[in-house]
């Protein structure tokens, strides 16, 4: 149904004022759909026929223990036959349908056109899911019509701007409506220009795949913003090296972590261990009493309905793999927490659906039982709280590195005793001062953010990604530092999201981690995980270095001030 409507708009559009014409007279038209009626009725009677031929043999010989490769002449006819109307009607049902007897009768119709387009306003337009496909079907199914139809002229699209901004024709529509992405963004545009009277000169709308972005990334594109992306580097962890990518506007952030890189490479590397991967959704339901709410938690957490509970939630992928249930009750209200591992997918899309699988499921045995919502912050997504700091989400990894005492003097320009203090008092007492949820940290969140942006992980989440506790001790008798972080929930994929765009995938392949890893599922996606931990390390070596050698501001002053006197930038 979705590519017959996109076909009906590859028809020719009408010139101003002009009623639209179909372009096959009805006759012919006609003429053509009864002989493939003709044909299909044909088709239907063979596969049907020689379909209860076969079926009625197979019987006979499994009635009769004959073996079943040993095939007569007739059933061999009788396969071949088969295979041929099987051939035919999926050409039919695919592409003939379409393209014949359907379009041409419905074509012959201006009101039937019309019907076409409010189909479209009302129903596709919200759903652009399954518009990439269609839009490929297009192109792939209608050469001959693609050929008839003439370019889109600047009168035709100055036409639907004005429409989009008179409201008649809804902005969100045009994807669908004109199958062009980029011409959809393009008019778009135009049409908030025209309506906030307000300049867009300067967001670039050329060069970028607004197909990629269809139906998964982004909703009413008008152009992109652009983001540095600068490299730190070499990361020597775990024995391999990695140049990691950064998206920023923060002068001096790369400078900073490329510094720490380099302190933990002349120190001879770090080390990481993903200690526990496993994405969380927790839904919130309701009881008429406590005691019912108490009876599910009861049934959740008991070991023996773990098995019936995983290969329901499991269904749903195949990747997502149920891990454990842990429901915590507030008076006749329980919200249950699921988590599972879900391959080289962040995999929020699919715990959720994994979730509404296993609610649904549990709607039988306990039908007092109100869904409230598929989240109820006991998960906890896109916010700092204590059950991800506590108990983890996503990846949960530890790296650390032993920095030599003359790196510290060379490379950070301070020393082991003035790290060591400065950790203590800012890391973990001023942090305990100020109440802080899981930022026992210096900024693990400026390198979480850029390596976040720069390769398509979801950026909400540096929330609680960014919670990381940050330890410095001497050792080697205090001639050199210990300097660990500990993140528990690093929510990263390298496959979903906004990993599949260009420029992001770019970042992911220069890690070496871009896509589903082919050996084992998951282990791009840990991969990552730890490379983010590893730099956070070495932004954090910096910082702290900077801090306590009195030099922040300064290297704020010449890498992140600009000498532009910015009084002269008017709106
Ligand atoms: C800026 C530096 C690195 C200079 O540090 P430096 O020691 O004067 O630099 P250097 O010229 O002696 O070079 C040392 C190494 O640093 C690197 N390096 C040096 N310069 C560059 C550069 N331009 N581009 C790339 N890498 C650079 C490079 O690896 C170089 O080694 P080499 O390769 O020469 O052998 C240092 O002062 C620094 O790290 N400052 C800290 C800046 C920082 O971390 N800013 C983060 C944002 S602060 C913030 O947002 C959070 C905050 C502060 O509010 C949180 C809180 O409350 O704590
Ligand atoms: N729904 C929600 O509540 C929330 C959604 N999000 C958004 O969710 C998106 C990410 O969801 P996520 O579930 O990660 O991604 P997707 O929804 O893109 O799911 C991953 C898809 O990749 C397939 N896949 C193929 N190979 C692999 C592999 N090796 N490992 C894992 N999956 C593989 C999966 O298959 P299969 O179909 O078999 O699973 C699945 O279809 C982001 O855009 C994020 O912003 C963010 C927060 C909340």
């Amino acid at each position: 149904m979705e590519v017959r409507r996109r076909l009906s708009k590859t028809l020719p559009s009408p010139t101003a004022g002009e009623p639209l014409k179909p372009k096959h007279d009805s006759s012919s038209s006609s003429s053509s759909s009864s002989s493939s009626y003709l044909t299909n009725a044909l088709f239907f009677s063979i596969f049907f026929s020689v379909a209860y031929f076969l079926l009625h043999r197979w019987r006979e010989k499994i009635r009769t223990s004959t073996p079943l490769h040993v095939v007569t002449l007739s059933e061999l006819a009788a396969i071949a036959s088969l295979i041929a109307s099987v051939i035919y009607l999926m050409a039919f049902f695919g592409i003939g349908f379409i393209l014949h007897p359907f379009i041409h009768s419905r074509s012959t119709s201006d009101d039937d056109l019309d019907l076409v387009d409010d189909d479209i306003a009302t129903h596709d337009a919200r759903a652009p899911g399954p518009c990439p496909a269609a839009l490929h079907d297009c192109a792939a199914v209608a050469p001959k019509i693609e050929t008839e139809k003439p370019p889109p002229s600047h009168h035709d699209d100055d036409e639907l701007v004005g429409a989009v901004v008179s409201g008649s024709t809804p902005s969100y529509s045009l994807e669908s409506k004109l199958g062009d992405c980029r011409r959809a963004a393009m008019i778009r545009r135009k049409a908030v220009e025209i309506v906030t009277g307000r300049s867009l000169e300067g967001l670039p709308v050329e060069g970028f795949d607004y197909e990629s972005i269809l139906g998964q990334c982004c909703e009413m594109p008008i152009g992109f913003v652009q983001i540095p992306v600068g490299v730190a580097g070499p990361l020597l962890l775990d024995g391999r090296e990695y140049t990691v990518p950064m998206a920023t506007t923060e002068g001096c952030l790369v400078a900073s972590t490329n510094r720490g890189c380099k302190a933990i490479y002349v120190s001879g590397g770090a080390t990481s261990i993903l200690l526990r991967d496993g994405m969380t959704r927790a839904p919130v339901v309701r009881f008429g009493s406590a005691k019912r709410a108490s009876q599910l938690k009861f049934y959740l957490e008991d070991p023996l309905n773990f098995d019936t509970l995983s290969v329901v939630f499991n269904k749903s992928s195949r990747f997502a793999r149920l891990q454990s249930i842990k429901a915590g009750i507030a008076g006749k209200n329980l919200y249950i927490r699921f988590s599972c591992t879900t391959g080289d997918a962040m995999g929020m899309n699919m715990v959720s659906k994994g979730v509404q699988n296993v609610l649904d499921f549990l709607q039988s045995d306990f039908p007092d039982m109100d869904i409230i919502g598929i989240s109820g912050n006991f998960c906890s997504d896109k916010k700092a709280a204590s059950v991800n700091w506590i108990e983890g989400r996503g990846k949960s990894v530890v790296c650390e590195a032993v920095i030599k005492e003359e790196v510290i003097k060379k490379v950070l320009k301070t020393s082991v005793e003035a790290l060591v203090e400065l950790n203590m008092l800012k890391n973990l007492t001023g942090s305990a001062l100020a109440g802080t949820l899981g930022g026992f940290n210096a900024h693990a969140s400026n390198i979480v953010s850029a390596i976040y942006l720069a390769t398509g992980q979801d950026p909400a989440q540096n929330v609680e990604s960014s919670h990381c506790i940050t330890m410095m001790e001497p050792v080697n008798h205090a001639k050199d530092l210990h300097v660990s972080v500990t993140m528990p929930s690093l929510e990263v994929g390298t496959v979903g999201g906004g990993t599949q765009l260009a420029s992001q995938s770019a970042c992911l392949n220069l890690l070496g981690v871009k896509g589903a890893s082919k050996e084992s599922p998951g282990a791009n996606s840990g991969l990552l995980a730890t490379i983010v931990a590893g730099s956070v390390l070495a932004g954090e070596l910096s910082l702290m270095s900077a801090i306590a050698a009195g030099q922040l501001v300064n290297s704020h002053m010449k890498y992140n001030r600009s000498s532009k006197d910015v009084t002269k930038i008017v709106s």
